[in-house]
């Protein structure tokens, strides 16, 4: 049976819930998610104003395919309630929640979001959620937050709040990060949901956002928070998988289904063997190929 296929959430981008313009035109980019913020890129001043702003939005706009995700304020502060209720009101596929540190944090929104979801006439269910995690006392639960509800899609590292937590700084080899993101991802894939790399700030750094990239590529991670669109392109050309894999992938794939026919699920290709782990990485690469526009309607790579 054919698995099914994965939402790709290469790219989430902030969005400043206080910025009209920005609000208005962050479908134009082509992020796969759009997550507008009411949180910490919004003042205390315009806290109510962003949310209005964002609801209207969310009702009014049309941001095509992309997943929309809200990060709202925190549990302890006096805006999240009104988040919650104004979000899941507007119909918002994704609820962020900022500074997650266990997972009765998660359980407790998960509660206000049933009773949102109950009093606006919403199927229960509906609203997806998934947590940031901005502290060592988040990292160290990652695990939990991230089995916490099977709303969960995701879990994000936060690197500014977590290296001010830890008492350093973000560096460019990063290492003052790795036992996060390591957490974060296994965390991640062992709930079977998605890990997001955290946001890289420096939009005088070209070279570092791609090494960046290219290495939580590497570890295995979904993709990445982002802050800018220009952002965006960089991180879909890392994940855009290159001609040859295209083509292992097309073979591997035509080759287990000839096996299975034949009624075996591993064969030997190329003296390399294939089971079901080189198939469903396969697949992946072919998501990822269709999404990237390589494919034609026949399924063939399109030479450039
Ligand atoms: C960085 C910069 C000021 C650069 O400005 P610049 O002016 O140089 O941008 P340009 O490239 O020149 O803009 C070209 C065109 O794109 C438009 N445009 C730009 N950015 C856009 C965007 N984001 N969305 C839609 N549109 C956009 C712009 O309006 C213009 O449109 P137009 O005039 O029509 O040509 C700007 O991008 C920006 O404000 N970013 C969002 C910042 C933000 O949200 N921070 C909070 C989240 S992090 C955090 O909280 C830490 C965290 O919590 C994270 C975690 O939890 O993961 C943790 O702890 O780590
Ligand atoms: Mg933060």
């Amino acid at each position: 049976m054919a698995e099914k296929e994965e939402r790709l959430r290469r790219t989430m981008m902030f969005v400043p819930g206080n910025n009209p313009a920005m609000v208005k035109d962050a479908g134009i980019y082509g992020a796969d998610s759009i997550m507008f913020d009411l949180e910490d890129a919004v003042s205390m001043a315009e806290k109510d104003a962003a949310r209005v702003l964002v609801y209207e939005a969310l009702k009014t706009q049309d941001y095509g395919n992309a997943e929309l995700v809200v990060r709202i304020n925190g549990l302890d502060t006096t805006y999240y309630a009104d988040d919650v209720k104004a979000m899941v009101k507007a119909g918002i596929d994704v609820i962020r929640l900022p500074k997650v540190e266990s997972a009765d944090m998660i359980q407790t929104l998960e509660k206000d979001v049933v009773a949102a979801e109950t009093e606006f006439g919403i199927p229960v269910g509906t609203t997806h959620l998934m947590a940031a995690i901005e502290s060592a006392k988040g990292v160290l639960n990652a695990p939990a937050i991230a089995a916490a509800s099977n709303r969960m899609i995701g879990v994000a590292l936060s690197a500014e709040d977590y290296t001010t937590d830890m008492k350093t700084h973000r560096y460019p080899d990063g290492a003052e990060l790795e036992f996060a993101r390591n957490m974060v991802l296994h965390a991640a894939r062992a709930a079977g949901i998605a890990a997001f790399d955290t946001v890289f700030t420096n939009m005088a750094d070209p070279d570092g956002f791609y090494r960046e990239t290219r290495h939580i590529h590497q570890l295995g991670f979904d993709g990445k928070s982002l802050v800018n669109p220009r952002q965006i392109a960089m991180v879909n050309s890392v994940y855009e998988p290159t001609k040859d894999e295209v083509i292992k992938a097309q073979k591997v794939i035509a080759a287990i289904e000839e096996a299975r026919i034949k009624g075996s699920g591993v064969i030997s290709m190329n003296g390399q063997m294939v089971d079901r782990p080189v198939v469903l990485r396969a697949q992946r690469v072919m998501s990822l190929a269709k999404v990237s526009n390589l494919l034609d309607e026949e399924g063939n790579y399109i030479e450039k």
